[in-house]
């Protein structure tokens, strides 16, 4: 199966912000979820792929082609949504049918008007009236309308409710049916990630943690919970971060098999990404 995305390398410096020699690869055919705290570096990576931010090194190879030298191709192939509708408020849904067919060669507005009628979009009410969950609906209807084989979503579902969430996450489960395509998509909403996405990219202050298949990830972390004197007897190698207070430790592993063998005596949960979030976000190991 062929990468849609390879970022090698990847640098870039701020003030106070150093986004670390990422590399990541996004498969065909999958959804990988892209998570991080605050400020991690998610939106510069996504920015970066679509040339919005100049990277200081690396590499960046989309659909087999490179940025720099393939922009216009490869923007018809992508659909870029952000957590806000970059519409002009004054703009309704037929104004921006019109205004996509002159800008994408491939625009294609049967599937638009499908779209809208699947999310209940006006076509004559303007943006400006429209409520959050409206503007992004309507901004992903318009990144999936020239037929992209990649969609890049930062945020897309940020500020929406359940059922406007999972309606909008059966959409992008009908767009990866295809083979040729595949989203990559940041999100803080990490339930919705557990629930559609196939690989998983953690990025913590700039560097990647880990990038893996879901199931992978899931299948390996777990949450230890044990006492003080527990924990002095837990080898180090198990321990990839820790939360305690004054009478019990959490610990975070990796190793979630072997602890279960070798820790019987203990209660050891499957650890969510939020959990895996959260103990990284603690700093790490305390012994
Ligand atoms: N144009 C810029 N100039 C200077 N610093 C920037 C710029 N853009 C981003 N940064 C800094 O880069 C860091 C990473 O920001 P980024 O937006 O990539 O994080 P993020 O993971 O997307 O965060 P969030 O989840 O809050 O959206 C932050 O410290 C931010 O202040």
């Amino acid at each position: 199966m062929e990468n849609s995305l390879k970022i090698s390398n990847l640098t870039k410096q701020y003030d106070g912000f150093h986004l670390d020699h990422i590399n990541l690869n996004l498969k065909q055919g999958s959804i990988m979820g892209f998570i991080g705290e605050n400020g991690a570096g998610k939106s510069t990576t996504i920015k970066s792929i679509i040339n919005l931010v100049h990277p200081d090194e690396g590499d960046i190879e989309i659909l087999g082609m490179n940025m720099k030298e393939n922009e216009s191709a490869i923007k018809e192939q992508i659909g870029v949504v952000f957590d806000e509708c970059h519409f002009h408020d004054s703009l309704t849904s037929l104004d921006i049918n019109l205004f996509m067919s002159k800008i994408y060669s491939n625009w294609d507005e049967k599937i638009y008007f499908n779209y809208l009628k699947r999310f209940k979009i006006p076509e004559k009410k303007i943006i400006k009236e429209y409520s959050r969950g409206m503007k992004m609906k309507l901004s992903i209807a318009v990144a999936l309308s020239h037929n992209p084989k990649l969609l890049l979503l930062d945020e897309a579902t940020s500020g929406l409710d359940p059922v406007i969430r999972n309606e909008i996450l059966d959409v992008f489960y009908d767009f990866i049916q295809d083979e040729e395509h595949s989203i990559l998509m940041s999100s803080h909403i990490t339930s919705d990630l557990e629930q559609i996405a196939d690989y998983i990219t953690f990025i913590h202050e700039g560097k990647i943690v880990f990038s893996d298949s879901k199931d992978n990830i899931l299948d390996n972390y777990a949450v230890i919970k044990c006492s003080k004197a527990d924990f002095t007897l837990i080898d180090s190698s198990y321990i990839v971060g820790t939360r305690n207070n004054s009478y019990s430790y959490e610990i975070l592993t990796n190793r979630k098999s072997d602890a279960k063998k070798n820790y019987k005596n203990l209660v050891i949960d499957s650890a969510s990404l939020e959990d895996i979030m959260l103990f990284y976000g603690k700093g790490g190991v305390e012994k």
